[in-house]
């Protein structure tokens, strides 16, 4: 469970004393995730989440974040809207550290997800993209193709311990990113995280997307590369080519793709599996004292980013029949 801030019953009415949402009738540490500490907060006048930003959040990103729900909620996208204070305020304090409050979103993520949510999740993606057109805040993307490299460099020990001539492998990965990496494609608000434990349905049908703490401006398609990597793998490690056809006609129901775009997929895919093997490599190890987490494998993405680097036409399919 990824609760690494306790809260004490004082604590908690001090903050809700400045929200008109009741009194807390209960306080539970939610038992997903792995970046920030989530309580399932139920008060007189309903349900809601109350988040406590842990470390790789920054402060001075909250305002993007928290205004960017905000606004994807104005404009009916189905995610979690930021509750705000009798003065207006969304972005609150709790033990010292940064604090929000936001609806609870109702709806299941899916463990093991089938083409027809993938199909929803493309679909979904494309709307958050479209409902984000517009939004006035920017945020460089900090994990984003040019900090890979200054990302993996403290790292190479950990590769090589993780498996031996690993650091080569991803050294000679980072040089196959740098010199194909597409530039000139559309870009706009992404999401960043896109994945299975961040997308809730009801039935098979989308329901919304949580966890934007990494949302970030960005190429729109790498979007689509990391939910691909993230949904259409199986647990045998082969990927189900079917479910990612699925995800990507979902996504051109609401968005059709420009040709570059599609032809970037495979570049953007192993990009995206480069991404997240080196956060969880870098997350691998002893975790902060008294926090209930279990760190995500590096191995699940070193190898996707070995099934992309050893077929790079795998995405270069045409549309679903
Ligand atoms: N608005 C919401 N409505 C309903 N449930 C929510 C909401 N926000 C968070 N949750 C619950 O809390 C869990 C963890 O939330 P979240 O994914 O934001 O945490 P995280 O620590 O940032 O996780 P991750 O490992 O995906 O980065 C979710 O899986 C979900 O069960
Ligand atoms: N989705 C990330 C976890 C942090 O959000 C991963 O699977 O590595």
């Amino acid at each position: 469970m990824a609760v690494y801030t306790d809260i004490t019953d004082e604590e908690l009415a001090t903050l809700l004393a400045d929200f008109d949402i009741g009194a807390p009738l209960s306080l539970k540490g939610v038992a997903e995730g792995v970046e920030n500490s989530n309580f399932l907060l139920e008060t007189e006048t309903g349900r809601f989440i109350l988040t406590i930003y842990e470390k790789r959040v920054r402060a001075d990103d909250l305002p993007f974040f928290l205004d960017l729900l905000t606004w994807l909620a104005a404009r009916g996208f189905p995610g979690a809207a930021p509750v705000a204070d009798r003065q207006g305020r969304t972005l609150k304090v709790v033990r010292g550290k940064p604090a929000a409050i936001v609806t609870f979103l109702p709806g299941l993520s899916v463990r093991r997800p089938n083409a027809a949510h993938c199909r929803e999740a493309g679909a979904g993606l494309a709307w958050l993209h479209l409902a984000a057109e517009g939004f006035a805040l920017t945020r460089e993307n900090t994990l984003g193709h040019a900090a890979w490299r200054p990302f993996f460099t403290p790292l190479e020990a950990a590769a090589e311990a993780l498996k031996p001539g690993l650091a080569a492998t991803i050294r000679a990965d980072l040089d196959a990113l740098d010199a194909a990496w597409p530039s000139g494609l559309p870009e706009g608000v992404i999401h960043a995280d896109f994945f299975p434990d961040n997308v809730f349905f009801r039935g098979e049908a989308f329901a919304g997307a949580i966890d934007f703490y990494f949302a970030c401006n960005d190429l729109l398609a790498y979007d689509i590369a990391v939910a691909l990597n993230a949904w259409c793998f199986e647990a045998d490690g082969s990927f189900n080519v079917t479910s990612a056809r699925a995800l990507v006609a979902g996504y051109e129901s609401r968005r059709p793709l420009s040709a570059a775009e599609r032809a970037a997929l495979p570049i953007l895919a192993r990009g995206a599996a480069m991404r997240f093997f080196l956060t969880r490599l870098a997350d691998w190890g002893p975790v902060p004292e008294g926090a209930l987490v279990r760190p995500k494998s590096p191995l699940e993405y070193e190898r996707k980013l070995a099934v992309h680097r050893e077929s790079a036409d795998l995405l270069l399919f045409g549309p679903a029949a």
